[in-house]
């Protein structure tokens, strides 16, 4: 199943700076292994703002959920997941 999803970074204001750069090392990674798996199909950067919009490819909203609840980052994120369905005009 295809799975479009916002992530906002909600940064906390008294967070460590150090930590929290290690935790962005530790996203990037897991995001880039996710990718490699193919699960992670697009990750695009929304303009202004430090957020994202990704394209989930996974079994079904099981996996995802754990997906996210794993993600280093997870608990300074605000995610809106929207299920996506064929569209009957798409080609591909
Ligand atoms: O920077 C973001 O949008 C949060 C994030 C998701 C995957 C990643 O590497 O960073």
């Amino acid at each position: 199943m295809l799975y479009h999803v916002r992530m906002d970074v909600r940064v906390p204001h008294d967070v460590d700076p150090a930590r929290f750069e290690a935790l962005k090392a530790e996203e990037k990674a897991r995001a880039q292994a996710l990718q490699r798996e193919g699960k992670w199909r697009h990750l695009w950067r929304i303009v202004g703002q430090y957020a994202n919009v990704s394209v989930f490819d996974v079994a079904d909203h099981d996996e995802l959920h754990a997906i996210l609840a794993s993600l280093p980052l997870f608990p300074f994120m605000e995610i809106a997941v929207t299920p996506l369905a064929r569209h009957p005009s798409a080609l591909d």
